[in-house]
């Protein structure tokens, strides 16, 4: 056991997560309000970080990403390029919460000169993004898919957001001062271990992955993964979905959850709309970390092209044994 002395170096002190199991549908103007009655639900539980799901703002697919998309960049956008960014921030600010915003479709356009006319270009690029808002409503992140969700499981389900979208290309680390850092990743990413390592080996304390699974995937893999996640890198792992509907053409797995540094599952939801809390504590890593030293036992002389970043001396540093 963790001495309830030893503070944690990765999480400063215990805080609520409140997954929002949102029911959404194809009104966007509907689901930012509902979404701004859940997180006020959310808060009234005494959860600090909140979280909404993928798509929350619009019906999940590649037919509906470039009508729903809004302009995000120059930030801030005005209202009117972005009514679901002002939403959001007021949603943390009026709560007092740190708001992990699901996530929206994008739209970024540019414009160019063509070398050959010499006429103007312009390109709309579409991308599956998440903002993080902080208690006082400011912009403290922004992540876009980095992995996008392009399957196909004969007579089951075929999904390919690469039709539409283009991929993030960044680890999404945030901040929050009082706590300590968490990673922030959408659905599909979180099926790829190695976004997830880094952003523990940076110092996380939490992993969130807003998603939305399916009726195929969902029942095999969301659990599964998340567990996954939480055991691989000995911290927490939230995820949350929208809750499922029938009448859509997506039907989301919902099970939203949360999971402790130990794999084990804290909360689950259902399919229908709900909100799970739980609770974080930096002991719980500290414990699984010092009983399980994975941090000390890692063999990078075999796999030496996963070389550690400097700031895996902080994860070093928490069992005070073994430097990289
Ligand atoms: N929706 C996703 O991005 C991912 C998913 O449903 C799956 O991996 O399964």
């Amino acid at each position: 056991m963790a001495s309830s002395t030893t503070p944690s170096p990765v999480l400063k002190r215990p805080v609520k997560i409140a997954c929002v199991q949102l029911a959404t549908g194809p009104d966007k103007t509907a689901n930012l309000r509902r979404a701004a009655d859940k997180v006020r639900e959310a808060a009234a539980t005494g959860a600090k970080i909140v979280v909404l799901p993928e798509c929350f703002n619009s019906p999940y697919g590649c037919d509906y990403f470039p009508s729903y998309a809004e302009t995000l960049l120059p930030s801030p956008p005005t209202p009117a390029q972005s009514p679901s960014f002002h939403a959001l921030s007021a949603m943390a600010r009026d709560n007092g919460v740190y708001l992990i915003g699901g996530s929206i479709p994008e739209v970024a356009t540019t414009t160019t000169t063509s070398p050959s006319t010499g006429q103007a270009e312009t390109k709309q690029t579409y991308y599956n993004t998440s903002l993080t808002f902080s208690p006082t409503g400011a912009l403290l992140a922004t992540h876009r898919k980095v992995h996008l969700f392009d399957i196909s499981i004969p007579g089951r389900i075929t999904f390919r957001e690469s039709d539409v979208l283009s991929p993030g290309n960044k680890v999404t680390l945030v901040e929050l001062p009082e706590y300590g850092l968490v990673g922030v990743a959408i659905c599909y990413d979180v099926r790829f271990p190695e976004l997830a390592t880094i952003a523990a080996r940076r110092g996380c304390f939490a992993l969130v992955y807003p998603g939305a699974f399916n009726l195929t995937t969902g029942p095999l893999h969301w659990r599964l993964l998340g567990r996954a996640r939480a055991v691989d890198n000995q911290l927490y792992v939230a995820l949350c979905s929208p809750a499922r509907d029938l009448s859509a053409g997506y039907h989301a797995w919902g099970h939203s959850l949360v999971v402790d540094p130990m794999a084990e599952v804290l909360v689950e939801a259902g399919e229908e709309e709900t909100i799970v809390v739980a609770e974080l504590d930096g002991e719980k890593i500290e414990e699984a970390r010092k009983g399980i030293p994975l941090r000390n036992q890692r063999r990078f002389d075999v796999y030496p092209d996963m070389l550690p970043p400097t700031s895996w001396r902080l994860w070093q540093s928490t069992c005070g044994q073994k430097t990289v």
